[in-house]
């Protein structure tokens, strides 16, 4: 099988449809070309074009699509969004500096011996 694209989540970003740029959205981590669909979606092109650039995954589910229109997808699916290194050393950092600040804070209602 074909090695999936890979797109970083700035550049589906720059992908709204303005500027004559394509229009791209998420959906579950793949990436979606949806530029030549927009007219044809029974929802309308605006819907989606309010996601453009984003993960439109909660939108898409909300509505609760048809298996039809799930299967129509795989037309307009370009590549998978990639994780940055840059992206998932953040939340590597954030998550440690969570879990130093819960230690402060037990340590200052419980008493130093809680936060070992
Ligand atoms: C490429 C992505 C999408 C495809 C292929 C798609 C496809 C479809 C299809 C085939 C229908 C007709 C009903 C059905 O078969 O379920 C529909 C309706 C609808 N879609 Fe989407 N859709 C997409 C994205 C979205 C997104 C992101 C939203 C977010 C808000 C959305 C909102 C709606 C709504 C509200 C309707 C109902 C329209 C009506 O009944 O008047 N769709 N869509």
């Amino acid at each position: 099988m074909m090695e999936r694209k890979r797109y970083t989540m700035e550049e589906v970003a720059k992908c709204t449809g303005e500027n004559g740029s394509r229009c791209w959205i998420i959906l579950w981590g793949s990436v979606y070309d949806v530029t030549d669909y927009l007219e044809q979606h029974p929802g309308g092109g605006e819907l989606i074009g309010e996601f453009a650039g984003m993960d439109a995954s909660k939108g898409f589910d909300d509505f609760g699509h048809s298996s039809d229109a799930k299967k129509m997808l795989k037309k307009y699916e370009i590549g998978v969004v990639a994780k940055t290194e840059t992206s998932d050393g953040k939340a590597d950092r954030m998550s440690r500096e969570n879990t130093k600040q819960r230690r402060k804070f037990l340590s200052i209602i419980l008493g130093p011996c809680a936060s070992a």
